[in-house]
């Protein structure tokens, strides 16, 4: 736990020294406030009782005492000021640089990770925590010490009366305190337990806010089913919190009372002195020194439980943030612009972590260098999964992947991956410009307007995208205003350009026309055959329009390859290619 909270301090130190030092300072000399308080009011009050038996010897230290005490107060009045306004920007900066954290975390985990529905829940809890949890453990702390500090100095103030009561007002409140520790373990365990709950409801909650999933949602008449689901799940969430919260409240209620009866007694035990001494001013300050004391008391334990409960959120926070980062083996070798040798899979198998069966089972084919190679096969049949072997989003079980002679552990994953233009079955739509949408497959050609034009060109959108109002820098989307929305074809085109404009030596085409009209398919797979560049592509096709062009055809089944060669030698060799081609040229007569 204090590992947790030193990380905290570290982290807010990192964020801004000046501030923690500013807000750590008010915090402590506001601390030492109450026991000043106490002495002047108790000087002030026999002060004036003095005064007034005897005007002339008291007036000047009545009043001396009373002014002393109005600039106590305008300095308690300052430094709040001066707390809150570090506090607030703290407060305003702490979850910026916390999402920046999470998210380039997020940027160096593996595919593998993300696949994992735990990455999800850490995730998740990590950003819900990242807003407030931080800055509360760094104020909790705060009112600790300071608690501490102002009872210290109260104390001796106020000691001289009564070691006893004063001692009863101390442990007085220990009981409340211990049942505080107690449900919050009970809150946190509640939440962890919620964990797969709040998961599925901010999953119900994106069907229903979200303009991709509104046309289904909407015309199956999901609307009243989701909520009703929602519903169901936020009402479990209450039942369980209601019972947490009002369990504590009737502890609290039932020990609170020994704290404030044992306060009560010592205000009446002073009062009845006083009656006998006559001293007013001692029971003034002791009133006063007696409510500091048992708030500060009750601050000390009531934050500490806090302090507690904090903690034990935390760790989803830098629990996230440690999740380990596998290291992936890499070399230091570049692609170079054009292949000499191509790519090679050699018996490749792969099974899915954490599953059994391989779903790949000893894949060996190759592409030469400059050939345009095609992955058929039926859903599920491995295809997409030798892209991520490829892209080493993966690492085989089994086998290896070499390009130009070398395995791919001997490039550095930069550098394979420079080296690979692709277009995904699930491509991204950017809400972004054009300009974005089409750089973001070379990064640094960002701001080269006649690269992004010609890569657009060449997939037949330089027409349509020369229409927008602002030409490559019209925002895309609907996210944001003034952004244009595309037809799902017009999206793949310009995918397709994002994927070309790099002019990598590998070209991975996933599906790259399956949402493209019939007469841009015939451009644009013209324009795929023509690279020019010296490609060496891989596509993965559904459609035999787009596989037949192929200089090497690759069919697989149940992860293995069935049969290889070109269009024509599968025609010939009458196997499954032959009778699937000839299925779908059936539907087209
Ligand atoms: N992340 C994953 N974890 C576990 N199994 C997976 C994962 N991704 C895919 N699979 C399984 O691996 C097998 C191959 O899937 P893959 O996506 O490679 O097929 P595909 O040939 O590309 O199919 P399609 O034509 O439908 O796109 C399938 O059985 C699939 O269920």
């Amino acid at each position: 736990m204090t590992g947790q909270w030193r990380r905290v301090l570290a982290l807010l130190w990192s964020i801004s020294p000046r501030q923690i030092l500013a807000v750590t300072a008010a915090s402590l000399a506001t601390a030492l406030l109450p026991a000043a308080q106490v002495f002047l009011t108790a000087l002030t009050v026999q002060s004036v009782a003095d005064a007034l038996t005897s005007p002339a010897a008291a007036d000047r230290g009545a009043l001396r005492a009373g002014a002393c005490l109005a600039a106590l107060l305008v300095a308690g009045h300052l430094l709040g000021v001066l707390h809150a306004n570090q506090e607030a920007l703290l407060r305003s900066r702490l979850p910026d640089v916390l999402t920046l954290r999470i998210m380039a975390k997020a940027g160096r985990l593996t595919l593998g990770q993300f696949e994992e529905p735990d990455t999800y829940d850490n995730l998740q809890r990590a950003t819900r925590e990242a807003a407030f949890r931080p800055l509360q453990v760094f104020t909790g702390m705060l009112t600790v010490v300071s608690a501490a500090l102002s009872f210290l100095a109260v104390a001796t103030v106020l000691l001289r009366e009564s070691i006893a009561m004063a001692a009863a007002i101390c442990l007085a409140p220990v009981p409340a305190a211990l049942a505080g520790l107690w449900f919050s373990r009970r809150t946190h365990a509640a939440h962890h337990a919620q964990a797969e709950g709040r998961r599925t409801l901010t999953y119900l909650e994106h069907l229903l806010t979200n303009d991709r999933t509104y046309k289904e949602t909407r015309l199956f008449n999901l609307v009243p089913l989701l909520l009703d689901r929602s519903r169901r799940l936020t009402d479990d969430f209450h039942a369980t919190n209601r019972r947490i919260e009002n369990g504590q409240a009737r502890w609290t209620a039932l020990l609170g009372l020994l704290s404030t009866g044992t306060t009560a007694a010592a205000v009446l035990l002073a009062v009845r002195s006083a009656l006998h001494t006559g001293q007013v001013g001692a029971l003034a300050g002791y009133v006063a020194g007696v409510a500091v004391i048992q708030a500060a008391v009750s601050a000390l334990f009531t934050s500490g439980v806090q302090l507690y409960e904090n903690g034990l959120f935390l760790r989803h926070l830098f629990g996230f943030l440690d999740m380990p980062e596998p290291a992936v083996r890499e070399g230091t070798l570049a692609l170079p612009p054009v292949l000499s040798k191509g790519i090679e899979f050699r018996e490749v198998t792969f099974t899915y972590p954490g599953q059994r069966e391989p779903v790949l089972d000893g894949v060996s084919f190759t592409v030469p260098a400059g050939a345009r190679a095609a992955l058929v096969g039926s859903n599920g049949a491995g295809k997409s999964t030798l892209i991520k072997l490829l892209t080493r989003f993966y690492e085989p079980t089994g086998g290896t992947i070499l390009i130009d002679g070398r395995p791919l552990s001997d490039y550095s994953l930069q550098g394979l991956r420079e080296g690979i233009g692709a277009i995904f079955q699930d491509y991204q739509e950017y809400e972004a410009p054009v300009r974005e949408n089409i750089g973001f497959g070379k990064p640094a050609l960002l701001d080269d307007d006649g690269r992004i034009r010609e890569a657009a060109h060449r997939v037949g959108a330089l027409a349509f995208l020369d229409t927008l109002p602002e030409g490559i820098d019209t925002r895309l989307g609907r996210w944001f205003p003034g952004g244009r929305q595309l037809s799902g074809g017009q999206w793949q085109k310009v995918a397709l350009a994002r994927a070309l404009v790099g002019e990598a030596p590998v070209l991975i085409l996933d599906e790259p026309t399956a949402a493209i009209d019939a007469a841009a398919e015939a451009d644009i797979l013209d324009v795929l055959r023509t690279v020019g560049t010296g490609a060496t592509s891989l596509l993965v096709a559904h459609r035999f329009s787009a596989v037949r062009t192929a200089d090497h055809i690759v069919v697989l089944d149940a992860g293995r390859v069935l049969e290889q060669g070109s269009h024509e030698q599968l025609m010939e060799s009458g196997g499954r290619y032959a009778s699937l081609f000839g299925l779908q040229a059936a539907g087209y007569r």
